[in-house]
C-alpha cells in the first residue's frame, strides 16, 4: 500500500498543496483501480480517500475489479458526491488537462464548490517506468504475437491479400483471450510507403516487400512489434533501404541504456539512415513507451528530452517511406534495465 500508484498520487498531491485529484485519462483511472472499463470511469483522489465513479452497467464489475470503493451513478448524482467531498477539502482540486473537454470542466465548475486548477502528468508520470507485475504483462502479450506472427508468417505469400493477413493475425490474438493492440497494419509493395497502412484488399504480389505492425491487449497492457518481409526476390532498391533500417533499427536497440534521453536514441538511428542518404525518408520518431496504452510516454524523438531509465518499455521502429519505391520499418519491444536493455519481441527478423 506505502508504494501503491495510489499512495504515490496521494504523496503527489501533499507535496503539490492539493485537496484532490478528479482522474479522466481512462489509462490512470485503470492504474489507480484495476477498472477494466476506465472509459466509463472516474476516480476522485483526495489526499487519505479514492473512489471510482461508474454507472450501473458496471455495478459487479467494479466491484470485482476496483481495488478502491464505488459510487455507481451518473452525472448530476455522482458530481454531487463529489462535490459533498471536495466540499470538506481546504487546498484546491485538480483535473487532468490532457483528458477533460471544454464542456466537460464547465460542468465541474458548475458543479462544485472552490477553485479546480488543471495539472499534466501526475499518474501518466509513475507510469513511465513499469513495475515487475506490469513488465510481465507485457512480456506475455509480446509472446502471445511472437507466438501469432509464426503462425501467420507463412500465408504471406504471392496471391493472398493484406486483409486476411490481418484477419488472421486478430482471430488468433482473440481466439488466445486477448484483442489487438491497434487496427493491425499491413501494408505491402508500394502501401508500403504508408507508415500507418492498415491492411486493404490488395493482393500481395512477388517481388513486394510486405510491412506487419501487430499488437496483443492482454489483461490491459499492450505489445507492439513491426516486420517486414520480403515476397520473392525483390530489388536491389528495396534491399539496399530494408538492409539501411535494420542497420538503424540494431543500432538504437544496442544504445539503449538509462541516462540517455529519448533525442539521444532518435539521433542512433537517424544518423545511421543519413550515412545512407534515407534520412528524409524516415517521416516520424523513433519510437514510444508503451503500457496500459499502445503510445505512451517516454517520446523518442528529435525533440524529446524525456530521459530513459530502467524500468521503461519503449519501442525502437525506424522506417524509411518513398511513394515511389514502398517502405520499410522494423520494430522491436525492448525492456530497459538498470545495465542496458532486453529485446522482448523474439519473432524473427528476416535476411532480405
Ligand atoms: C496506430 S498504432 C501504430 C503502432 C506502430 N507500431 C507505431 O507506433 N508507429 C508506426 C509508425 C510510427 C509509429 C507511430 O508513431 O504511430
Amino acid at each position: 500500500m506505502q508504494d501503491s500508484p495510489l499512495a504515490r498520487v496521494q504523496a503527489a498531491l501533499r507535496e503539490a498543496g492539493l485537496g484532490a485529484l478528479w482522474v479522466s485519462a481512462p489509462a490512470n483511472v485503470q492504474y489507480l483501480t484495476g477498472f477494466e472499463s476506465p472509459e466509463d470511469g472516474r476516480v476522485l483522489v483526495t489526499q487519505d480517500s479514492a473512489t471510482l465513479y461508474t454507472d450501473a452497467r458496471y455495478t459487479l464489475q467494479a466491484a470485482q475489479q476496483s481495488s478502491v470503493p464505488q459510487f455507481i451513478g451518473r452525472p448530476p448524482e455522482s458530481l454531487a458526491h463529489a462535490a459533498e467531498q471536495l466540499a470538506r477539502l481546504s487546498a484546491p482540486a485538480a483535473f487532468e488537462a490532457d483528458a477533460l473537454t471544454v464542456a466537460a470542466l464547465d460542468i465541474l465548475r458548475e458543479s462544485w464548490p472552490g477553485e479546480l486548477v488543471p495539472t499534466q502528468g501526475l499518474v501518466s508520470g509513475l507510469r513511465l517506468r513499469k513495475t515487475p507485475a506490469e513488465q510481465e504483462n507485457i512480456r506475455t502479450a509480446q509472446k502471445l504475437a511472437d507466438q501469432v506472427y509464426a503462425e501467420v508468417r507463412p500465408l504471406i505469400q504471392p496471391g493472398t491479400r493484406e486483409l486476411d493477413i490481418s484477419l488472421e493475425i486478430e482471430l488468433r490474438l482473440r481466439r488466445a483471450g486477448a484483442a489487438p493492440a491497434f487496427e493491425t497494419i499491413v501494408a505491402s509493395g508500394l502501401r508500403g510507403a504508408l507508415p500507418h497502412g492498415t491492411a486493404s484488399d490488395k493482393v500481395i504480389q512477388e517481388g513486394e516487400l510486405v510491412t506487419v505492425d501487430m499488437g496483443a491487449a492482454l489483461a490491459g497492457y499492450n505489445s507492439d512489434m513491426t516486420r517486414t518481409v520480403a515476397v520473392g526476390e525483390v530489388s536491389g532498391e528495396l534491399r539496399r533501404i530494408y538492409n539501411a533500417v535494420l542497420e538503424a533499427e540494431q543500432a538504437a536497440v544496442r544504445a539503449v541504456r538509462p541516462g540517455l534521453t529519448g533525442r539521444d536514441l532518435d539521433d542512433v538511428a537517424r544518423q545511421v539512415l543519413e550515412r545512407h542518404g534515407l534520412a528524409g525518408a524516415f517521416s516520424h520518431s523513433l519510437g514510444h513507451g508503451i503500457g496500459l496504452e499502445v503510445h505512451e510516454g517516454p517520446r523518442l524523438a528529435a525533440i524529446s528530452d524525456d530521459p530513459i531509465e530502467a524500468g521503461m518499455v519503449i519501442t525502437i521502429e525506424p522506417g524509411v517511406y518513398l511513394p515511389e519505391l514502398g517502405g520499410v520499418r522494423i520494430e522491436d519491444l525492448v525492456l530497459v534495465t538498470e545495465t542496458g536493455y532486453e529485446v522482448l519481441s523474439q519473432a524473427p527478423v528476416e535476411r532480405v
